[in-house]
């Protein structure tokens, strides 16, 4: 039985009668094929990667799985559409701690069209995506079973300055409640989470260490997923924290060049994460961040009133 995803953070929804993703009970991610040459250049990247047996088995196991394509019933009911069938990696947790992280200076790439360029220049110049080399284009922080999850919302997430980005991965590893503004972010989860040999810093590394010898393809406007299980911390397991590559409808070959622009936000975001392990108790300026949260109060399902 195909469902809408509760844990999708951001992208198109498939939500108010429109196209988007859908997942079923046996762990797989259904992602709708985009109308335009995205649809046809995702599939293509999946159907290279997969095939490709220069990626060594410890990165790929930072992709989703790819299991074809496949004609299903469309979520805004226009019929049969082509779907990409992925793994949905985050099918194993219950209540799991994500965010998507956009990677790059610049989300756009010359063979772009002129009217993609000038869209993602605008966005560029308007997140964090140029001063900081990634930006987050939507989270979810499981607070407790009473208030469930903090999502906030898309306008709110696109405006987050540098600083309300080092909130945010400060408060995506605090047991304070996330949409508790006013007392310090203790940062408790931080080890378990981003710290150790298998934690999100370990995960990160190596992926910086391929991405400073690949020259296959370059990755524009691509996200990785860092997800954990707060709860399992909670009941002292593992966090199951994890890295996952997301969104290929962009990416364009190598040409036997190291792709900067990836490799460059890759160390921007691991230097921010690096001082969160090395100095949990640096509370940073809080912006916009902290005055919209004075002005609003969060809702369950993640949107404001
Ligand atoms: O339409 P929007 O404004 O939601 O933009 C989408 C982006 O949302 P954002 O505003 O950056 O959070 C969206 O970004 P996220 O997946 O949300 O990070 C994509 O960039 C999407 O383009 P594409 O499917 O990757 O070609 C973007 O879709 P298109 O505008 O390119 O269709
Ligand atoms: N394979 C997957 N498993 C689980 N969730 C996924 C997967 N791929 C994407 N998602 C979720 O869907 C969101 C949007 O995915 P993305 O591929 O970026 O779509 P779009 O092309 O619409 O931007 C991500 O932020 C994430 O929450």
């Amino acid at each position: 039985m195909l469902k809408v995803p509760d844990h999708q953070v951001a992208g198109h929804h498939a939500r108010d009668g429109k196209l988007g993703p859908l997942i079923d009970d046996s762990g797989r991610f259904y992602k709708p094929l985009q109308g335009d040459e995205r649809g046809s250049k995702e599939v293509a990247f999946y159907t290279s990667f997969s095939s490709n047996a220069r990626i060594p088995d410890h990165i790929r196991r930072f992709f989703p799985i790819f299991y074809g394509t496949q004609l299903l019933e469309a979520s805004d009911g226009s019929g049969l559409h082509p779907h990409l069938v992925l793994q949905d990696v985050v099918s194993g947790c219950h209540n799991p701690c994500i965010i998507d992280v956009k990677i790059g200076s610049r989300t756009w790439y010359l063979q772009a069209s002129e009217d993609y360029i000038q869209r993602s220049l605008k966005k560029d110049r308007e997140t964090t995506t140029l001063s900081l080399g990634f930006r987050i284009s939507g989270l979810q922080i499981y607070d407790s079973k009473e208030s469930g999850f903090w999502r906030p919302e898309k306008k709110l997430v696109l405006g987050f300055t540098a600083d309300d980005v080092r909130v945010v991965l400060r408060k995506f590893v605090s047991s304070n409640s996330p949409t508790d503004s006013d007392s310090e972010l203790d940062c408790s989860f931080a080890s378990a989470v981003y710290g150790g040999s298998t934690g999100i810093l370990a995960q990160l590394l190596e992926l910086k260490a391929w991405f400073e010898d690949q020259t296959i393809f370059h990755f524009f406007s691509c996200s990785i997923l860092i997800m954990y299980d707060k709860e399992a911390i909670l009941k002292g397991m593992s966090s199951g924290a994890e890295i996952k590559l997301i969104d290929f409808a962009h990416v364009v070959e190598g040409e036997g060049v190291i792709d900067h622009n990836f490799l460059g936000g890759l160390c921007s975001l691991i230097k921010m994460i690096s001082e969160i392990l090395t100095s949990p108790d640096e509370n940073p300026n809080i912006t916009c961040l902290q005055d919209y949260e004075k002005n609003h109060s969060y809702l369950e399902n993640g949107t404001t009133e």
